[in-house]
C-alpha cells in the first residue's frame, strides 16, 4: 500500500470514529493530512465524516488550490493557512463538537484565551485557545487572521462555528480536538461553581515538562 493510501485510510477511519462518537454531526467537519511537500489530503465538501471513501478524498496544495480528486472542503483555504504557519503540522481537524461550539457562542469570554487551564491534559494538548471572530463557513477573508493565529497556537475556535486543531499527525490532532471538547464541557459544567483552575506555576511547570 502506498504511504498516501495509508494516510487516506487513516482519514476515513478517524472520520468514522469522530462521527460515531458524535464529535461532529450531519455533514459538518473536515479533516486533512500532509502527504508530501506540497500535497495535502483533505475531506471533500458536503460529505459526512461518517461516510468518507478513501478513493474519493481531495488533494490540495499549501496555497489551498485543488490539485486532485473530489471537490475539496470549502475550508481548504483554512487548512492550507494552518499548514503554512505550522511547518511541523501533519494534520488539521475541524469539528462542530457541541461544547466547543457552545463556548464559541459565549459573549463573556476573553477572545485571546477562551478557556481556563482546568486540567493538565488541557494545558499539554491545547494550551492557549484564541477565539476568532465569526465568518461564514468558507469565507476566505478569515485566511490571513487564521494564518497569523496559527503561528502561535495549534488550536483555535471560530465564533459561532467550531474548533480548528493542528497536530503532528491525525491521531495527535484528533487527541487535542477531543481534549478541547471535553474541557469546554467541563467549563460549562463548572459555570456557577467556585472553581480552582491550575495556577500559573502549575501551567509553567507543565510547559517546561512537556514543551507545550
Ligand atoms: O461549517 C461548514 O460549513 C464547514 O466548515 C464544515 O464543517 C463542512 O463543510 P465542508 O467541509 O465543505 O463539507
Ligand atoms: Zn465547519
Amino acid at each position: 500500500m502506498s504511504p498516501e493510501r495509508e494516510v487516506a485510510e487513516q482519514v476515513v477511519a478517524l472520520g468514522a470514529s469522530l462521527f460515531a462518537r458524535s464529535l461532529t454531526f450531519g455533514r459538518t467537519g473536515n479533516l486533512s493530512a500532509r502527504v508530501g511537500d506540497d500535497r495535502i489530503l483533505l475531506t471533500p465538501t458536503g460529505v459526512s465524516l461518517g461516510a468518507l471513501d478513501a478513493d474519493a478524498l481531495s488533494v490540495i496544495d499549501s496555497s489551498g488550490r485543488h490539485v486532485d480528486g473530489a471537490k475539496p472542503s470549502k475550508e481548504a483555504f483554512l487548512h492550507a493557512a494552518v499548514y503554512r504557519s505550522r511547518p511541523t503540522a501533519g494534520a488539521v481537524v475541524h469539528l462542530h463538537s457541541t461544547h466547543a461550539v457552545a463556548i464559541s457562542c459565549l459573549a463573556d469570554v476573553d477572545p485571546a484565551d477562551v478557556l481556563p487551564p482546568l486540567t493538565a491534559y488541557y494545558v499539554m494538548r491545547v494550551g492557549r485557545l484564541p477565539l476568532l471572530p465569526y465568518h461564514a463557513p468558507g469565507d476566505t477573508s478569515l485566511e490571513t487572521l487564521a494564518e497569523q493565529t496559527a503561528l502561535d497556537h495549534s488550536s483555535f475556535l471560530v465564533a459561532n462555528h467550531g474548533s480548528v486543531v493542528a497536530g503532528s499527525d491525525l491521531a495527535s490532532a484528533a487527541d487535542a480536538a477531543e481534549e478541547l471538547e471535553e474541557t469546554a464541557r467541563l467549563f460549562l459544567l463548572l459555570r456557577g461553581h467556585a472553581t480552582r483552575p491550575l495556577s500559573p506555576e502549575h501551567v509553567a511547570d507543565l510547559r517546561a515538562r512537556y514543551a507545550t
